[in-house]
């Protein structure tokens, strides 16, 4: 699906612009990397695509619906979302962490009893073994997994319902490198099979190049860079990670080496 920014802006009641009239169209199937220091915006921007926020000014619109109050029960059945710290519920099962994607598209009595209908069941194991989980993981509390496990499961999760638009908020931020890359890896790959749209905030410059197919920049609110990973030149980055904006600790020497 198609992500539209029309003139978004978000002011909070203290007066700070977390969004100032953001103009961009996302085409779908598009892997889209969201960059900037601390503060810019970022999941600001990730969560009026899904509701979570809403706009003071302008609109978000997604294959030219309005995101609004009327729309969202119906958008959020195609949006998923992937969380730097996963959003499991710890002393769930594995496999009742990746089934709680399905959740919304079920009726009531199906989630408490647990009872899920056997092409549900056989989905959420194809998309477990997808992203490298074995069964001994389905069994064990979600918190007695590892990191990396555990974002294996919320990206299965986040695929249980075939979502147009995948928003991803620093799904790689608590995870080691050689993990982030191998993460970024399968929601990259996940996402080109269905021909998912990906929104991806990320402080990892490395991965952004790597993943993305677009890179929008934000700083205080507003897009500053808007191309293809290799348009990205050092002036762009020392805008985006400026002194003194809440750069992440020792980006300004990753930055360097990167360009
Ligand atoms: N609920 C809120 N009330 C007031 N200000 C807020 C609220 N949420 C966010 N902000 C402010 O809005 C601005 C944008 O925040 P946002 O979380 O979107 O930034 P970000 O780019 O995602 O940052 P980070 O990389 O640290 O997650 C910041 O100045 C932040 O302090």
């Amino acid at each position: 699906m198609e992500i539209r920014f029309e003139q978004l802006s978000r002011t909070w009641p203290d007066g700070t612009r977390a969004l100032d009239g953001i103009e961009l169209t996302i085409a779908a199937g598009t892997f889209c990397v969201l960059l900037g220091h601390s503060g810019a915006g970022k999941s600001t921007l990730l969560r009026c695509v899904n509701g979570l926020e809403s706009p003071t000014a302008g609109a978000v619109l997604v294959n030219g619906l309005r995101v609004d109050r009327r729309s969202l029960p119906l958008l959020r059945k195609r949006i998923a979302m992937v969380h730097q710290h996963f959003g499991l519920v710890a002393r769930g099962s594995g496999a009742a962490n990746v089934m709680a994607g399905a959740v919304s598209a079920l009726p009531l009595w199906r989630v408490l009893t647990g009872l899920y209908p056997e092409p549900l069941k056989r989905k959420a194991c194809a998309l477990m073994e997808a992203v490298g989980l074995e069964e001994a993981h389905l069994r064990r509390r979600a918190e007695q997994l590892s990191g990396g496990q555990q974002q294996r499961l919320g990206l299965a999760r986040a695929f249980m319902l075939d979502p147009a638009i995948i928003l991803a908020d620093e799904p790689v931020a608590s995870l080691d490198p050689g993990t982030g890359r191998e993460a970024m890896a399968l929601l990259r790959r996940q996402a080109r099979e269905r021909g998912a749209t990906v929104l991806c905030s990320l402080h990892q410059l490395d991965l952004a190049r790597a993943f993305a197919d677009r890179i929008v920049a934000l700083h205080r609110g507003r897009v500053i860079f808007d191309g293809r990973p290799e348009a990205l030149r050092e002036r762009d980055l020392a805008v985006i990670y400026a002194k003194g904006e809440g750069a992440p600790a020792g980006a300004t020497v990753g930055l360097r080496e990167a360009v």
